[in-house]
C-alpha cells in the first residue's frame, strides 16, 4: 500500500532533498574511471558538490571535510584496490557514513577478495543490482539460501525479489558493525527495494532507458551519498532513489515530446533523439525535481 501524504518518511525525504539543495554537501569519490564524470554531475545537478580522488592519503583528507562519503569498486586497477583497505579503516575509524557500490561482484579474484575484506570495515549503505547485493551477502557468510545467477559483466542477472532477504541480512550486518547502529541497503531494477534491515520498502516508476545509459547504478551511488551527508541511511536511500525514478519518468517523457514535436520533425527523421539525449534530459530533470514531487513518489511498504 502506498505510503499516505503525510508520513513521517515522506517528510524527512522532502527535507532531505531540500537540506541537500540548500547546503550543498560535499561527498567525496573513490569510483571507477568509466562513469565518474556522470557521478560528478549527477552530484551537482541535485545540488550537492563532488570531489573524485584515487590515492588513500588523499582520499582521507577530502573525507575529514565531508560528512560522507562514496566508494565505488568498478574499475580495480592496482592503485585502486592498493587503496581500499586503508581508505575504508579510516573512513570507519572517522566513524564517517559511506556507501558502497560492489560493482560486478563476484567477478575475478581481486574483486573477490576485496570485497570480502569490506565485512571487516563495512559501509553504512550498499547500494547495488540484484545481482551484487546477493553475491555481497555470499561474501560476508549472510547466505540465506538465495542464490544468483553470477554477474554478468556489470549488469545483474537477477530479479529485485531475490535480492530482498540477501538486503535484510546485509543491513542487519552492517547496522551492527557501524557506530550509529544504522544502515540500509538499495536494490535498483525495474523496481527498486530499500531496507534498513527492519522495514522494507517498494519503489515502482522509472524508466527503462536507464539501462541504456552507463553509470545510472554508479551515480545513484553518488548521489545517495550526497543524501547520506543531510540524512540517516534508510532516509538517504529511499531519497536517491525516489529522485532517480521521478527524474527518468519526466527525461523520458521529455525524450517523447522532442521527437514528436512538428518544428523538429526534419531532424528527428534523420535522427530520433535516443540514449544520448536521454542522458543530458536525465540530468537536467535531476536539477528539477522538487522536495515535493520526489518525497511524494510511490513507496510501499513490502
Ligand atoms: N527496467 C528498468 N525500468 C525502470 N528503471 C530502471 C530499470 N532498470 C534500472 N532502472 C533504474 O536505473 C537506476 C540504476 O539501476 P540499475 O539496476 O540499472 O543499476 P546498475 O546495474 O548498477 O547500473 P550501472 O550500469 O550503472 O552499473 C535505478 O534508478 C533503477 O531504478
Ligand atoms: C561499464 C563499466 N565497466 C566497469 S565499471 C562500469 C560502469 C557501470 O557499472
Ligand atoms: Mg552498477
Amino acid at each position: 500500500m502506498n505510503l499516505p501524504a503525510q508520513h513521517p518518511l515522506r517528510q524527512a525525504i522532502a527535507q532531505a532533498v531540500q537540506d541537500v539543495k540548500s547546503q550543498s554537501p560535499m561527498a567525496p569519490s573513490f569510483t571507477n574511471f568509466v562513469t565518474m564524470n556522470f557521478v560528478a554531475n549527477a552530484q551537482l545537478a541535485c545540488g550537492g558538490s563532488a570531489a573524485m580522488s584515487f590515492i588513500a592519503t588523499e582520499f582521507d583528507a577530502i573525507a575529514a571535510l565531508a560528512k560522507s562519503a562514496y566508494i565505488n569498486v568498478g574499475t580495480l586497477l592496482p592503485s585502486y584496490s592498493d587503496a581500499l583497505h586503508a581508505i575504508t579503516a579510516d573512513l570507519n575509524e572517522s566513524a564517517k557514513p559511506w556507501v558502497l557500490d560492489p560493482v560486478a561482484a563476484g567477478l575475478g579474484q581481486t574483486r573477490t577478495d576485496i570485497l570480502t575484506d569490506m565485512q571487516h570495515n563495512p559501509p553504512t549503505i550498499v547500494r547495488g543490482n540484484a545481482s551484487e547485493i546477493i553475491v555481497l551477502a555470499q561474501l560476508w557468510g549472510l547466505d540465506c539460501g538465495s542464490s544468483s545467477h553470477g554477474p554478468e559483466g556489470v549488469e545483474s542477472a537477477d530479479d529485485v525479489q531475490s535480492a530482498m532477504e540477501p538486503a535484510r541480512l546485509l543491513a542487519r550486518f552492517m547496522a551492527e558493525h557501524t557506530p550509529s547502529g544504522q544502515a540500509a541497503v538499495a536494490v535498483s531494477g525495474e523496481e527498486d527495494l530499500i531496507t534498513d534491515g527492519t522495514q522494507t520498502f517498494r519503489l515502482h516508476g522509472g524508466s527503462p532507458l536507464m539501462t541504456k545509459i552507463t553509470g545510472a547504478g554508479c551515480s545513484l551511488g553518488g548521489v545517495t551519498a550526497t543524501y547520506l551527508s543531510v540524512a540517516s541511511p534508510l532516509v538517504a536511500a529511499l531519497a536517491a532513489s525516489m529522485l532517480y525514478n521521478v527524474a527518468s519518468d519526466a527525461a523520458a517523457q521529455a525524450l517523447d515530446a522532442l521527437n514528436q514535436c512538428d518544428s523538429c520533425a526534419p531532424v528527428r527523421q534523420a535522427l530520433p533523439a535516443g540514449p544520448g539525449t536521454f542522458q543530458a534530459l536525465f540530468l537536467d530533470a535531476l536539477a528539477a525535481a522538487t522536495a515535493e514531487q520526489v518525497s511524494a513518489a510511490e513507496i510501499s511498504e513490502c
